[in-house]
């Protein structure tokens, strides 16, 4: 069914009953490219986001980028004219013009529910003949769709009978036994097998489905990832890919306990069998055994003994706690009318054993750390706090959770604390540091330090790794790229900047790699070890100890 897999890859059955699965036939080294998938069967934006963001290549809309809207239906918008010919020409857009034009006469609406218009879309197509759509929805050789496990499930069968039922009616389709059949078939294949394009930082979202990328399976310890750049996906290598290997993507966010990713697996039908699962492992011991470890001697932990040897002391927190505690942090943002700082504080003081435990890297603490940091950064009075926790989540936590450093998850950290670095640099400059930020020790590190050289380093971390991580023409890179140029740019730094680019040619360099150590890496530690006082004196009992 799938049409060609990437050079280098071949789709076979699976010999551990996970039916067909897309294997290595050369080997792929960590952080490279096995393949491009732009040909999707489905790329959808998320329902009401179909207004602003390209239906065609899902850029989203903003200052620089206006959308027009489809003449026709006037609900489909483009970022330009060749977007708006390419979803003609797909067949996607002259099989969905008509039917939007009769739901904004008949209803008045302008969109439609995402996984709805998915199937409504694949319907008509399939009734013009199309083959591929043809090939990719059999019900015999085509994509898995897992409907007799989707059946079991009352709820979620309920729950597609009525989206079954809105595509064929929206879609104007003939409201037979078999088409509702078809439906719902279709959306359990959706559900098993497209991707959710969900991006905070772009506003990104909705579903991308491709009939080769649909052909790898699952595992909490991956050996390779996908990243988006609007209408394309990428698959890639997140470690060393040997001949004759599985490849295989994580479905669910490996980095939560076993129950959450337990419970985001149902959707799947199957019993993950990964290491991380059968022994239960923490972030922790999953990293002290990654072959990744050593890719982190460039980086913001080359201390690669921390990572292999954590000092944790986990004799007070089984998985059960961890486990507990994380359910507990998710209910938490269910209370009626609780504020940001409130539920902040509440969430810290359900990680207290995770921290005196100093197991630092196990959610919930970095997602607390986190977003007490993107709170600060929206206070004038805290937002030099920001720093100190972002320098933290770099070193002691995403390391541990992502060990190679060219995770995206990983470059975005980066990416974070360069910002951070370059503003406070500007506030210190300016005195408005000083002024008003009270944590004296804190004021110290920065004045005490260079930020413009910690921030140029930082930069070439995400410089040489943004690509890796996702693509060339990655927002944060083009940006990391553009600072960088400025920082290079500027008079009465030539020193320093020939030992930073001495050591991102070559971290082991003696002269780069001991300014790198003194001049970026120090004050970066000594800054991070300010995040637990910090996060303790704002969000605990203890108030205003981190004013020491
Ligand atoms: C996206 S499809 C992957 C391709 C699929 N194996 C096929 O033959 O079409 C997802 C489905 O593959 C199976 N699968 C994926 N990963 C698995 C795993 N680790 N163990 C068992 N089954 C798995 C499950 O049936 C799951 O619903």
């Amino acid at each position: 069914m799938p049409s060609s897999p990437p050079p280098g890859t071949s789709i076979v059955q699976s010999t551990t009953g996970r039916g067909r699965c897309l294997q290595a036939t050369r080997r792929f080294p960590a952080g490279s490219l096995i393949g491009i998938f732009n040909n999707p069967l489905l790329a959808l934006p998320d329902g009401p986001s179909m207004r602003t963001t390209c239906n065609y290549c899902l850029r989203v809309g903003n200052g620089h980028i206006t959308m027009k809207a489809c003449t026709g239906c006037k609900a489909t918008v483009y970022c330009n004219a060749a977007c708006q010919r390419a979803h003609w020409k797909s067949g996607v857009h002259k099989a969905e013009c008509k039917m939007f034009s009769r739901i904004r006469e008949t209803t008045g609406k302008e969109w439609l529910p995402t996984p709805v218009r998915a199937v409504a879309q694949i319907l008509i197509l399939l009734q013009t003949g199309d083959p591929t759509m043809t090939k990719a929805f059999s019900s015999t050789e085509g994509l898995e769709g897992n409907v007799e496990g989707f059946k079991r499930n009352k709820e979620v069968w309920a729950d597609y009978e009525l989206q079954a039922m809105a595509a064929v009616v929206y879609g104007g389709l003939l409201q037979s036994e078999e088409m509702m059949h078809k439906a719902k078939e279709i959306l359990c294949k959706i559900q098993t097998n497209a991707f959710n394009r969900l991006d905070a930082d772009t506003g990104t979202a909705g579903i991308f489905l491709d009939s080769v990328l649909a052909m790898v399976n699952h595992s909490c310890v991956p050996n390779a990832f996908v990243g988006f750049d609007k209408r394309t996906a990428m698959l890639r290598a997140e470690r060393d890919i040997e001949v004759g290997e599985e490849i295989e993507i994580s479905y669910c966010d490996y980095t939560t306990p076993r129950a959450a990713r337990r419970e985001t697996l149902k959707l799947y039908h199957f019993q993950c069998n990964c290491l991380r699962c059968r022994d239960d492992l923490d972030v922790y011991q999953v990293c002290a055994i990654s072959p990744n470890i050593s890719l982190n001697k460039f980086s913001l932990q080359p201390n690669l003994s921390k990572l292999r040897n954590p000092q944790i002391d986990r004799s007070g927190v089984s998985s059960t706690d961890v486990e507990t505690i994380s359910r507990k942090w998710h209910l938490l943002s269910r209370q009626d009318n609780i504020d940001v700082m409130q539920l902040a504080r509440q969430r810290w003081s359900l990680c207290k054993p995770l921290v005196e435990a100093k197991m630092f890297a196990v959610e919930p603490v970095p997602t607390s750390i986190l977003n007490f940091a993107i709170l600060c950064q929206s206070d004038s009075n805290k937002t030099a706090y920001a720093l100190p926790l972002a320098c933290f989540l770099s070193t002691e936590c995403e390391p541990v959770k992502l060990v190679a450093p060219f995770l995206p998850w990983r470059v975005k950290g980066l990416m974070m604390v360069a910002k951070l670095l370059g503003h406070l640099g500007e506030l210190r400059a300016t005195g408005e540091l000083v002024r008003s930020c009270s944590h004296k020790a804190l004021v110290d590190i920065l004045t005490k330090s260079d930020q413009v050289s910690m921030c140029e380093a930082v930069l070439r971390l995400v410089v040489h790794y943004g690509s890796m991580g996702a693509s060339d023409d990655w927002d944060v890179l083009r940006e990391a790229r553009d600072t960088l140029g400025e920082i290079e740019s500027l008079q009465g730094r030539e020193k320093e900047s020939y030992f930073l680019r001495t050591w991102a040619n070559d971290s082991q360099d003696p002269e780069g790699n001991a300014f790198f150590q003194n001049a970026v890496l120090k004050p970066i530690n000594d800054l991070a070890a300010l995040t637990i006082g910090i996060m303790d004196s704002e969000l605990g009992d203890r108030r205003s100890v981190a004013r020491r």
